[in-house]
């Protein structure tokens, strides 16, 4: 989250007077994040989040990540659930965008990322996956391959304003991708963001998960690879199999996951590389001024990307 749309004490006081909240005790912007627009707010009746919906979330896509909260908080998955204003409707208008207020979850997301993390992590994605199962509503997923050139595109050639050579390689690599895309694997409802920051822990046991505002329907093993990449390199860019074993072993723990979707693993992770780097590319070169948010960095995925480019088959990531 982030803040790129402030909103004024007036403003707040007439968006809330459709909720039946209670008194507004505190409110203040959340610098973490880059998407939206998010708000912590303390009420006489709890806590929340207000979130002003931003760039890449579309008005007509959010009744698919509300319900799904909605769907994966009743089957067990804790997750933080829309509140209802007095007219029943979740999503209200505030300074021209959608936004909606959301139960605030307890818990704190790892700073530093240990094997028992992602070992937790891995059995919740596979519980998540079972869960969407029969959730009623489907969303294609925005952000797969298909997208990928046209946003690398609308980076007007600048890639290598942030680093030398970028954009030759990311041109290489999107024709790879695009020719070599794994189609038929086992699909349904995926999280597609589920970075540590949006994981929250007490203890050593994972207690919630947040920021469903990529959920679509994709396969399942790419899913898996966007955590491997977000939760199994260290912070000097070296790659932990040891985590990739938790995650994996805990996952396939829950839900079985065929040699087809195993030998994918390491072209569905070059792609969940790229789809990161990507976005944050745009973000680096597009950074709106005077915004509250910390723009992330591209090469971190520039380097992981380069690393699955050297994988030969799953057993790099610590399956045996
Ligand atoms: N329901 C919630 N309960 C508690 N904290 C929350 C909740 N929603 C968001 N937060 C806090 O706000 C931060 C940013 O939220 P979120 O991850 O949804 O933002 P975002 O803009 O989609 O960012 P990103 O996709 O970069 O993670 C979280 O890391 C968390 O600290
Ligand atoms: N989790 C994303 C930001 C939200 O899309 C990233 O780290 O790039």
């Amino acid at each position: 989250m982030a803040v790129y749309t402030e909103v004024s004490d007036e403003e707040l006081r007439a968006f809330l007077g459709a909720y039946d909240l209670g008194e507004v005790l505190t409110f203040k912007g959340i610098a973490e994040g880059v998407e939206n627009s998010n708000f912590l707010l303390g009420t006489r009746s709890g806590n929340y989040v207000l979130t002003l919906y931003e760039k890449r979330v579309h008005r007509e896509d959010l009744p698919f990540f509300l319900g799904l909260m909605e769907h994966l908080a009743s089957r067990g998955i804790a997750c933080p659930l829309p509140v209802k204003a007095r007219d029943g409707a979740v999503l209200h208008d505030l300074r021209g965008r959608p936004a909606a207020v959301i139960t605030f979850l307890e818990g704190l997301w790892p700073r530093r990322v240990h094997p028992f993390h992602c070992q937790e992590l891995g059995a919740q994605l596979a519980r998540l996956h079972l869960a969407g199962g029969d959730f009623a509503l489907k969303r294609p997923n925005a952000l797969s391959v298909g997208s990928w050139r046209p946003l690398y595109e609308s980076c007007d050639g600048r890639a290598d304003q942030v680093c030398e050579g970028l954009a030759a390689g990311l041109e290489r690599e999107l024709d790879r991708l695009e020719a070599e895309w794994p189609a038929g694997l086992p699909e349904g409802v995926i999280h597609a963001d589920l970075f540590p920051d949006n994981v929250f822990f007490r203890d050593e046991k994972l207690t919630g998960l947040i920021d469903f505002y990529f959920a679509c329907n994709d396969c399942f093993a790419y899913d898996l690879a966007i955590c491997m990449n977000a939760w199994c390199f260290e912070p000097d860019g070296a790659f932990n199999a040891t985590k990739a074993r938790h995650l994996l072993n805990s996952y396939r723990g829950q839900r079985p996951v065929g040699p087809e979707e195993l030998a994918a693993l390491p072209i569905l992770a070059r792609g969940a590389a790229m789809r990161f780097l990507l976005t944050r590319l745009y973000d680096w070169l597009n950074c709106p001024a005077g915004a509250l948010v910390t723009p992330k960095d591209p090469l971190e995925y520039w380097h992981k990307l380069r690393f699955h480019q050297g994988v030969r088959g799953p057993g790099a990531y610590g399956l045996t």
